[in-house]
């Protein structure tokens, strides 16, 4: 099946958006561009999002605002993107400590929880510098960063998608693999998105 056949596919038949959540380092935001990418639908980062808002980075508006003023913007750039239709909406870490998100994105999403140890997060983020939640954190702060959010993903989630050891375009491909297997999609021969 050629790209712009899927493409089509995706738009008459994928009603809902998909919605990526989970920790930093996830992949929401990388794997977010590729399936956007892929299905033809429009990305909205929500961190980017709200950077572009606000002219600064997200690193820069907690500095500068602190956690609460940037969880207001994120809670109106969600309402916002959650009726957006045709979307991939990549979420920032902590969108689940606030329940109006989740159930503003579930009026026309589908949550897909990227699951991922805290060593895989570790080693992807050890050299960035633009988390503040997380600059300068070892292995042991995420766990236990990690472990109080991960029932709130574990709530929220429709689908859930492992990410350690798998490449972006692998990542990308299961969680289409899942919207086909729970008939979300058809099952169209996807081999241009087979992982590799
Ligand atoms: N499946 C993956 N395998 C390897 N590296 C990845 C994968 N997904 C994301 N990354 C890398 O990990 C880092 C964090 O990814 P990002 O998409 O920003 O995550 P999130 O938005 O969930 O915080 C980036 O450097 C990105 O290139
Ligand atoms: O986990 C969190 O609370 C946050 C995660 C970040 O997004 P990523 O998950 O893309 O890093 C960003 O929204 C902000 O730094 C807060
Ligand atoms: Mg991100």
């Amino acid at each position: 099946m050629i790209f712009d056949e899927f493409q089509g596919h995706c738009r008459q038949f994928l009603s809902h958006n998909i919605v990526l959540i989970g920790f930093s380092g996830s992949g929401k935001t990388t794997v977010g561009r590729y399936l956007a990418e892929v299905t033809g639908f429009t990305c909205y980062d929500v961190d980017h999002m709200i950077e572009q808002q606000m002219g600064q980075s997200v690193q820069v508006v907690f500095n500068r605002y602190g956690e609460a003023y940037f969880r207001d913007r994120e809670q109106e750039i969600i309402k916002q993107v959650s009726a957006a239709k045709h979307a991939v909406i990549a979420c920032g870490g902590g969108v689940v400590l606030n329940s109006v998100n989740v159930s503003n994105l579930k009026k026309g999403g589908k949550l897909v929880w990227m699951k991922t140890d805290p060593e895989t997060i570790y080693n992807r983020l050890k050299q960035e510098h633009d988390r503040p939640l997380l600059n300068g954190k070892g292995i042991e702060e995420i766990m236990s960063m990690l472990s109080k959010r991960y029932c709130l993903y574990e709530e929220a989630a429709d689908y859930e998608v492992s990410t350690d050891g798998k490449s972006v375009v692998h990542v990308g491909y299961d969680i289409l693999r899942q919207f086909i297997d729970s008939q979300m999609l058809p099952d169209i021969d996807c081999c241009s998105l087979t992982p590799h």
